[in-house]
Order: C-alpha cells, then structure tokens, then sequence
C-alpha cells in the first residue's frame, strides 16, 4: 500500500507521485495507493491497513511521512513478521535512504523494483504523555531548535531553508542540560549544545550527524556537543556535512542500547524531521523491528 502525502516536498509529491506508482505497476509492482488529507493521517491509513493484515507500505513524501507511517505500525504485538517499509522521496530531504546509498527518486525506484529487504532496527521513545517510534534520529538543543525554527519559517526555501535556519539558531547559541543515564550507567548533568541519539546517519538531507550509526546493529548513536563559542561553533558546523564534526573536541560519540533521560518539563525534540513538544523519558532501540526496501 502507498500512502502519499501531496504536500510533502513543497506540493511537489503530489505533483509527481502518479507518475512515479504508475513506473513501478509498469515496472510489475501491485500497488494501491491512498493519499493523506492532513498532517497525521498517514498513521491512521497505516495503522487501519496494518490491522486489516497489510504488510507492505510505500511512504510516498519526505522523512515525515515515513514517520507517520512508523507510528501507525508500532507499538505492534510481539511476535509475527515485522512490517515493511519501502520509501518513494519525494519529499525535502530525505535523510534515511541515504545510509543505503540512495539519493532521489529514481534510484530509490529501482531499489523498490529490485525490492531487497534488510532488517532495520526502531527506536521507541517513551515520553509523559505516550510512545512514539522513529528510524532516524531523535535530537534535542540546536538541531531540534533549527528544526522548530525551519518548519515554522524556511520549510518553502527546501534545503537553503534549513541552513538559513542553523545560522539563526546559532545566533543565540544556548548549552541547557538534558540530564541522561546511557545503559543505566552515571547521571550526565553536562550542558550540551546539541544531544543526538540517532539509528542512522544522516539528517537535514545531507548532514552526517552519525557518520558510524549502522541501522541494524542493535545500538543507537549518541552524538553530544558540548558548549563552545558561537564563532568556532559556526566555523566548525560545515564538517558535519562529511561526518568530521565528532573528530573534533567537545564533541562526544557514544553507542547505548537505551538511554534514560531525566526531564522536569517538555523540550522540543526533533523526530525524523518532524518537531514535538515532548518529556522525553527514554529512548531505547528495537533490534529488528522494520525490514526496509532499499
Ligand atoms: N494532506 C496533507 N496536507 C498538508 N500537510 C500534510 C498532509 N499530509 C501530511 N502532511 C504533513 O506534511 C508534513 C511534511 O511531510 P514530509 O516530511 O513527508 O515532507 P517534507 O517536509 O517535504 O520532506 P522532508 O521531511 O524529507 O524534508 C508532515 O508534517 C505531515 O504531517
């Protein structure tokens, strides 16, 4: 089943989704398709096609979309196969497929047409007030505050959009604490500019923030900048772009199983793209849980 958000990309998904399905029928595939009619949809299309015994889903849109999809599949009933999710980006910037290797619509076709399946693990997020899942990347501090700032003002400028944002963000460059056990290891109390807990490696498109996460070995990637001037912060940022910012020094990079954090009140965190006011309480991966096609 294909959920398509025609508004991801600008409007352009919406513009080019026929066109693409109608290449992969020719291309042998049996496909029906639904489309969203609002933000949030696509977990209620994915979880009443889930439960009425749909395996396959096709986000068709950007990293959002796939989001929603997840969150309509899980949390699932132990046991069984897990789902499967091929992605069609016809989003902004689809961050994930990049960990496979794939950059735009046409390459991410002809990996639906070979259709290969690999494990992907999930990260289940548990908050005050709920579960969310993602196969991306959580992120609290600067990216969740440029994300917030990107989706509210720049999201019609595509990727310049976003780093008009991270140098807005970077003028009143903050370090607030995110109080945090790894593994149920010590209190980390530290101010952070950033603390990112990632299932792979790229975001904002093209950012490697996690440039040794590995979707299928059971860890998540903790990324952590510590405090720093706003002039070498903002020098050094490019170098995430290659994955070279965790050379640098204040810059942390952990692996955990599941990380515990203490919050006493909602921080906007920055899931696959999408921004939530949330508590977070702790982020844990589920080995497995999703076969992607890529
Ligand atoms: N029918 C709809 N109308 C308006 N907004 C929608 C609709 N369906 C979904 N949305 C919202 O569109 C937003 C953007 O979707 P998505 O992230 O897939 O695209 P994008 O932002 O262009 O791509 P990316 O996240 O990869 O940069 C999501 O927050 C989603 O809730």
């Amino acid at each position: 089943m294909a959920i398509v958000n025609p508004a991801a990309g600008g409007g352009r998904c919406g513009e080019r989704a026929d066109e693409a399905l109608e290449t992969l029928r020719r291309g042998g595939m049996t496909i029906d398709v639904v489309r969203t009619e609002s933000p949030g949809h696509a977990t209620t299309l994915a979880r009443d096609a889930a439960a009425s015994g749909r395996t396959h889903f096709l986000a068709v849109g950007g990293d959002g979309t796939t989001f929603e999809i997840l969150n309509g599949l899980f949390p699932r009933r132990e046991g069984g196969e897990p789902p499967t999710v091929a992605m069609l980006p016809l989003g902004t910037g689809n961050s994930f497929l990049r960990d496979f290797g794939i950059e735009g619509a046409e390459a991410a076709m002809a990996a639906i047409l070979r259709a290969e399946e690999h494990p992907c693990d999930v990260l289940r997020i548990d908050h005050a007030r709920g579960v969310l899942h993602s196969i991306n990347i959580v992120g609290v501090g600067f990216s969740a505050d440029v994300g917030a700032l990107t989706n509210r003002r720049y999201k019609h400028l595509g990727a310049a959009g976003y780093v008009v944002a991270v140098l807005r963000t970077a003028i009143g460059l903050r370090s607030p604490t995110f109080p945090l056990r790894i593994d149920g290891g010590a209190l980390d109390a530290r101010p952070a500019i950033l603390l990112s807990f990632c299932n792979s490696r790229c975001t904002a498109g093209t950012m490697r923030m996690a440039p040794n996460a590995e979707v299928s070995d059971g860890m998540l990637d903790v990324i952590r900048i510590g405090p720093r001037s706003r002039l070498s912060f903002v020098s050094a940022f490019p170098s995430i772009f290659a994955g070279r910012h965790v050379q640098k020094e204040g810059v942390e990079e952990a692996r955990a199983k599941r990380v515990e954090l203490e919050l006493d009140h909602e921080v906007d965190t920055m899931i696959d793209g999408e921004v939530l006011p949330l508590r977070l309480r702790s982020i844990e991966v589920v080995p497995g849980a999703l076969r992607v096609i890529a």
